[in-house]
């Protein structure tokens, strides 16, 4: 929750609750303890303390620190409130962010620079592909069949797409039936081409345009992810696209000057790109009017619409001037779709929507081969030298749990000459985008990541993720691991596996294994049926979806409510590391 754009609105804001034994300690301990239970809906950002002011002024001094981030501190204490022991204390401003990023190249060889497909490429062909609901349209075999404009298609090919994936095959004529889609394919797999490509079709055809210094813009398409990142990386991808067109995407998105981004918005915006809250912020301001929205996009749509991210996706499509579901066309993305999640789409979505399944619903990419090593926490460090050091100079994402953690395993690493950087939640927005650069060029071939770095983000040439800690949610390692394998390249992923730590996921990890055709080692399989699996969050066979939940109970058995409470709060334990 740290990064959420609100931070720069008087109206809304971050919130952090604490209770007096979990933030006595260090600023880092205030910071990773009890975020989880935040509500991303809350509309006042507010200090929670039992009454001791030593430990209040701990926990101001804590955020007046951090809110040096981004070029300035603003922390104005609006109200101090008691009920019973405990103190609230409401801010009603947060710092002002003032980083303005580099302008994106203009130079067409570096807008259209891309990496290879790999060898398996064609083996997506092979891929089973499941659409459910009522008259699907036909899938295309190639991108002539898409029925592209000349400039769309002179685009598709200088970005060296040469024949879709499954997931455009199937994907593009759907789009371009005007049908809503919940759409799932495993990672890397060009989920983003499959929604951007038939969206720029439609507005190109439609001769949109975007109106230039008009105060208030009115989009066709609002796209929403849920990492600054990411969405930039969606952005940078319609950029290319709709290059040398007239329609224009812009991009918005905390961490950065929200005048900058009001002035690059009033030159005209077509196809708006936003994490939620910078998007919510600038409707609030008005500047984005929705009157016009034709489409919606979720990418990472299970993400979007779990705890953290609900309320305000709910917002999103109840601001004022937003078409109704029935009058706008809604699509969702991801590798993941778990059940619960499905259900709670299908209140964005038309009763008529298409569901579209590549592979195994939550399934991990084929094309990584998946090593776990079982490990004491104490014996990692070493674990993930002796590995960095058998991998030479290859491309490495580590991740870890904590935001701390990234720093220290950063600095171990460095020390030990391995140049490494580092991107979690604490850093600006300036340094998380250096880092992301800097491991893009290979300046710093290893990057030690958050979950943060987990979802979407395509960089060229990774060819090791290591899960130094795991995941406590299956989702979010098919994920992670999916930030190598991309686009029919292999890839590897080594786990870190402490048995102490990580048994409630043996299930779900053995049943990722064998999905994905898989060795699974004996000491999991043995762990996974040993009574240690999982206690409520994972139960592997209720969490995945086989396929689209309207199937019935062969396409699997909805949760039941306890379970999916506590996976829903396992997320929100998660959520410090989101934007
Ligand atoms: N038809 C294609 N031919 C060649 N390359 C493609 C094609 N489609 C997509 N790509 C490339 O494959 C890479 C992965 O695509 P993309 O990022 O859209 O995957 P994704 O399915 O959204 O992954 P994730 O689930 O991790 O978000 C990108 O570099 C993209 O440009």
């Amino acid at each position: 929750m740290d990064e959420w754009e609100e931070q720069e609105t008087a109206t809304s804001g971050t919130c952090a609750l604490t209770s007096h034994t979990s933030n006595a300690g260090t600023q880092g301990d205030f910071w990773s303890s009890d975020r989880g239970e935040f509500q991303r809906g809350e509309s006042l950002r507010f200090f929670l303390s039992d009454g001791d002011s030593q430990n209040n002024t701990a926990e101001r001094s804590s955020f007046s620190r951090r809110g040096g981030r981004g070029g300035g501190v603003c922390v104005c204490v609006g109200g101090i409130y008691t009920v019973g022991h405990l103190t609230f204390l409401f801010l009603t401003a947060g710092p002002r962010v003032t980083y303005v990023p580099p302008p994106p190249s203009e130079d067409e060889e570096s807008i259209f620079s891309h990496y290879e497909s790999g060898v398996n490429f064609d083996k997506y062909d092979e891929i089973l592909v499941d659409v459910s609901g009522t008259n699907p349209p036909p899938a295309i075999m190639t991108f002539d069949e898409a029925a592209l404009c000349e400039s769309l298609k002179r685009n598709v090919s200088k970005s060296g797409y040469v024949k879709p994936t499954p997931v455009q095959k199937h994907g593009i004529p759907i789009v371009s039936a005007g049908r809503d889609l919940m759409a799932c394919a495993q990672t890397g797999s060009g989920k983003t081409a499959a929604f951007l490509l038939p969206i720029l079709q439609q507005l190109m055809a439609d001769g949109a345009a975007a109106s230039c210094f008009s105060e208030t813009q009115e989009p066709e398409a609002i796209i929403v992810a849920p990492t600054r990142e990411l969405i930039n990386q969606i952005y940078l991808e319609a950029r290319k696209f709709a290059y040398g067109t007239c329609v224009r995407p812009v991009v918005v998105y905390g961490g950065v000057s929200t005048g900058h981004q009001i002035r690059d918005l009033s030159r005209g915006c077509n196809v708006l790109c936003g994490t939620p809250g910078r998007l919510l912020d600038m409707i609030g301001r008005g500047k984005v009017g929705l009157t016009k929205v034709r489409y919606l996009v979720l990418d990472e749509a299970d993400r979007m619409l779990d705890m953290g991210f609900e309320p305000d996706m709910r917002r999103l499509v109840g601001s004022p001037g937003m078409p109704s579901k029935e009058n706008r066309q809604t699509l969702m993305f991801s590798a993941t779709f778990p059940e619960d999640i499905q259900r709670l789409a299908a209140d964005f979505l038309k009763t008529d929507y298409l569901f579209l399944a590549v592979g195994i619903v939550g399934g991990a990419c084929s094309d990584v081969e998946q090593t776990f090593v079982q490990v004491t926490k104490f014996a990692k460090r070493d674990q993930l030298l002796d590995l960095l050091k058998s991998t030479g100079s290859a491309r490495t994402m580590v991740f870890v749990e904590t935001k701390r953690q990234a720093d220290f395993i950063a600095v171990i690493l460095c020390q030990e000459k391995f140049p490494t950087t580092s991107i979690h939640g604490d850093r600006e927005q300036w340094q998380r985008e250096q880092a992301l650069g800097d491991f893009r060029s290979g300046k710093c071939p290893v990057l030690v990541a958050t979950s943060v770095g987990a979802r979407g983000l395509d960089i060229p040439d990774v060819q090791l993720v290591v899960n130094f800690d795991l995941p406590n949610n299956i989702d979010e390692y098919v994920h992670r691991i999916g930030r190598t394998g991309r686009c029919g390249n292999t890839g590897r992923a080594v786990s870190f596996y402490d048995p102490e730590a990580n048994s409630e996921l043996a299930q779900s990890l053995v049943t990722i294994l064998s999905k994905a055709q898989q060795e699974v080692p004996s000491w999991l399989e043995a762990a996974a049926f040993s009574g240690h699996g999982p206690s409520g969050f994972n139960p592997p066979r209720k969490h995945f979806a086989s396929t689209d939940l309207r199937k019935g109970p062969q396409g699997g058995l909805f949760q039941d409510s306890s379970v999916t409470s506590q996976l829903a709060a396992q997320t929100a334990a998660d959520d410090e590391e989101w934007e």
